[in-house]
């Protein structure tokens, strides 16, 4: 994008290469965003001074138009009273008449009104535009979901940049310090255009390249502000809103959900200002969080329209529309049950809510140390799927009735084995990122550990160990230790989850296998005896936890008969020494 100055072109016509910002939209954020942009077109000679903004026209109670006044007292009445947006601040009632010569467009109004702005704009809009998204939500279409940003793109066929972070607006209207984060796709040179534009000594903006991780993160930090609200609401206090029930499991979902849905989404995204620093600010003093206090504190007697419209007097939320938007995307692609914090704040964002179910609704403890309850979830999929199968002969597939040669699922339909095998097969899919994680968390505590003892037994980059990180070690060698023990024992604690989740899920499929054959029992004895003595330790677990789950008493020394073990515990055995087998395959 060239920003060079007016002039003639080779036909000696006038042509205007300066830029011209149009901000569609005027309420609280739209009206900061003016008056940032503003400032900086004033000083940046690319630029044309006046800056066009957008307004939904409104009459105020004094029978005065929205726009007049703004145009008149260079304020905001309605939505930023009290702050002076830039004599250079043109607002325009008439939305094709305020793009039309922009050749940079700055949306940003509540996002249910994104769509019918588009369709207004279809083809109205001529040239080369770049548009830049502020809006925090999202669409669901028929198709699925549609981020704000790729709506603009799809509807008007320009490329379309996001801009969020932790940005109350009225905290920087007033100039107090805040930070951003500009999400882009494809042109850095762009995004560079746009933190140009919006920078200034109290809003300090970073370009990221991720569009779709930093739009998810300012759209789904509204659904975790609402639960905070929620907690607030109940007087469950700080220490719930901040860890297990609401904001640590928030980021997780948010995380995941993102990944699940764009899977090129960075992790490093979520540690901008668009991630942890907007869950935070949002959950602390947004107006989500307002409101959702407000519903909680009613019992959920007064609805959230009732409530918006009393308390924001024509400010709009968007995490109860981004509640059931997120709640259609997940109920569709059959994953509600992966995200339980989001799934809970749609329903008693709908129903009725008692304190005793909004209690009950924070996520079990299971998915609060591994995050979204994927094996959990599989589990109770499995158990459902198999228990309503009618069970058939094990010897006999039940729709051919011809001997079956398969283990899993032998003594059902082929129809409910096929969706076994598809139910295992996505579980694995969803597992793989967070065993990457917990492989990532281990190996950095261990190269913590190892530091700490002043023996790094693996090569160490610079990258893996941060100044800060270097800095604590050096200086406060005890303060290390202690924290890197604590991170070590959550690892642990949520390994320790996983492998318990995993066990059950295995223990579920374990009861839809065929007997297993003597020649197979051979195998497994002899492939038992061969294994280290780490793994036999391993071995006697299993068969001491199945034998406590089944009743069984058991001694502290196990002997192994697999004549006696029944059939389930025949192919958990199995399961385990064959992963074993695969691992040193995979190793060697
Ligand atoms: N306010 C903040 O602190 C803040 C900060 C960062 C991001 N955001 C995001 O910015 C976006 C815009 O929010 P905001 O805070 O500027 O708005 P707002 O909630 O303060 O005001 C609502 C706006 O919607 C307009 N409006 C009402 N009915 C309309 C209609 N039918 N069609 C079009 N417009 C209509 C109103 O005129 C007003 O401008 C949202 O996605 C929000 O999440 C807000
Ligand atoms: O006031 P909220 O809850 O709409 O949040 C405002 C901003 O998104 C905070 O970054």
């Amino acid at each position: 994008m060239s920003h060079a100055k007016s002039g003639e072109d080779a036909n000696g016509e006038c042509h205007d290469s300066k830029s011209r910002v149009t901000i569609v939209g005027s309420g609280s954020w739209g009206s900061v965003a003016a008056k940032l942009v503003a400032s900086n077109a004033l000083k940046l000679p690319s630029f044309h001074d006046e800056v066009r903004m957008w307004v939904f026209e409104e009459v105020l109670p004094n029978g005065e138009k929205l726009t007049d006044v703004i145009n008149k007292t260079n304020e905001n009445a309605n939505y930023l009273p009290g702050i002076k947006l830039g004599r250079n601040v043109v607002a325009d009632p008439d939305l094709e008449n305020a793009v039309k010569e922009a050749n940079m467009l700055v949306f940003v109004t509540p996002h249910q009104f994104m769509d019918g702005i588009c369709k207004k704009l279809k083809g109205k809009i001529k040239g080369e535009v770049e548009a830049i998204s502020l809006v925090k939500g999202m669409e669901v279409k028929k198709e699925g979901p549609c981020m704000i940003s790729s709506l603009i793109t799809k509807e008007l066929g320009i490329n379309c940049c996001v801009l969020m972070g932790a940005n109350i607006a009225n905290e920087i209207a007033v100039e107090k310090f805040s930070e951003a984060t500009v999400g882009y796709r494809e042109s850095r040179e762009i995004a560079d255009t746009w933190v140009q534009l919006f920078s200034t000594p109290y809003f300090m903006v970073t370009p990221v390249h991720d569009v779709e991780g930093v739009e998810l993160c300012g759209t789904l930090k509204n659904v975790v502000a609402i639960a905070a609200g929620f907690v607030d609401g109940l007087e469950m206090g700080n220490n719930t809103k901040a860890s297990a029930a609401i904001m640590r499991i928030g980021l997780r979902e948010m995380k995941a959900l993102s990944k699940l849905l764009f899977p090129s989404v960075k992790g490093s995204t979520f540690f901008e200002s668009c991630g942890v620093a907007d869950v935070i600010t949002t959950c602390f003093g947004g107006r989500n969080r307002r409101v959702a206090e407000a519903f909680a504190q009613s019992g959920g007697k007064r609805s959230f329209d009732e409530l918006e419209a009393e308390m924001l007097e024509g400010q709009k939320l968007q995490g109860v529309s981004t509640a059931r938007e997120v709640y259609e995307t997940l109920n569709h692609s059959g994953k509600l049950e992966m995200f339980p914090l989001f799934s809970t704040v749609h329903q008693i964002c709908i129903g009725p809510m008692t304190k005793r179910a909004a209690e009950e609704a924070p996520p079990s403890t299971d998915s609060s140390t591994t995050g979204p309850n994927f094996l959990g979830c599989y589990r109770d999929q499995v158990a459902e799927l198999l228990s309503q199968e009618e069970r058939l002969p094990h010897h006999e597939d039940g729709d051919t009735k011809k001997p079956s040669t398969e283990i899993i699922g032998a003594g059902i339909s082929s129809l409910k084995r096929e969706k076994l095998k598809a139910l295992l097969r996505q579980c694995v899919t969803d597992l793989i990122p967070g065993v990457d994680e917990m492989q990532s968390r281990a190996r950095s505590m261990l190269l913590m550990s190892q530091l700490s003892n002043k023996k790094p037994s693996i090569s160490v980059t610079n990258e893996e160990v941060e100044d800060d990180i270097q800095l604590l070690m050096k200086s406060d060698p005890r303060l290390f230790k202690e924290i890197v023990k604590k991170h070590t024992d959550d690892v642990l604690t949520s390994l320790n989850n996983m492998q318990q989740q995993a066990e059950k899920l295995l223990d579920n499929v374990a009861t839809s296998c065929r007997p297993m054959s003597r020649d197979e029992k051979r195998d497994l004895q002899r492939s038992i005896k061969e294994l280290p003595g780490g793994n036999l330790k391993r071995i006697a677990e299993i068969i001491k936890d199945h034998h406590a789950a089944s009743g069984k008493a058991f001694s502290d020394e196990v002997t192994v008969n697999l004549e006696e073990e029944d059939n389930v515990m025949l192919w958990r055995l199995h399961f385990y020494v064959a992963a074993v087998k695969s691992a040193r395959k995979l190793a060697s």
